[in-house]
């Protein structure tokens, strides 16, 4: 599975309707009006915003599993110098769970970190997997749906500062 492969990707801006075949993106700060379609609950004081992704759990029956939560405090990753790349040398995935990542920084930032994925069976015309690369903000949060090839976290802030990301899966 990506054996050398060495093909330059362009991430592209992740949206729900972009990221949807590898999973969910849940923009966070977009306090919705009220509407009269809106779904209000905890006695009106709050407006719901429902079904914004799924959290699978595909463990068989007699396989023991939990919803855990981790935080994950990501350092920036290098870049290269000349044009900002990044080097993706792992790909990783949970076959019977999905796994989301909830950023938290001090302040909004624009392309906030990468996320590079694949599809188990999808190939090109050179048999290569099709990998795509899209970039997040940072108020936006991450769900990878069970078996999605995917890199491990990658914080590219120009601060450089530390992201701590809130993390869920079923383990
Ligand atoms: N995605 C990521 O950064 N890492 C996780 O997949 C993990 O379980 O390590």
């Amino acid at each position: 599975m990506f054996k050398n492969q060495k093909k330059k990707i362009i991430a592209q801006k992740a949206t729900p309707e972009s990221f949807k075949k590898y999973g969910f993106v849940i923009k966070t700060n977009n306090i919705v009006q009220e509407t009269d379609k809106s779904v209000t609950a905890n006695q009106g004081t709050a407006i719901k915003q429902e079904h914004l992704g799924v959290i699978s759990n595909n463990f068989i029956a007699d396989q023991e599993s939990s919803l855990n939560i981790h935080i994950f405090n990501c350092k920036t990753r290098e870049l290269s110098n000349n044009d900002k790349s990044f080097h993706c040398k792992i790909m990783e995935k949970h076959p019977f769970s999905s796994q989301v990542f909830i950023p938290k920084t001090n302040k909004y930032v624009e392309n906030c970190y990468l996320v590079i994925v694949s599809l188990e069976e999808e190939t090109d015309e050179n048999g290569e997997h099709v990998v795509e690369a899209f970039m997040f903000d940072s108020d936006s949060s991450v769900v990878y749906k069970a078996g999605i090839w995917h890199s491990p976290m990658c914080n590219v802030q120009p601060s450089k500062e530390v992201i701590s990301f809130i993390v869920l899966i079923n383990e």
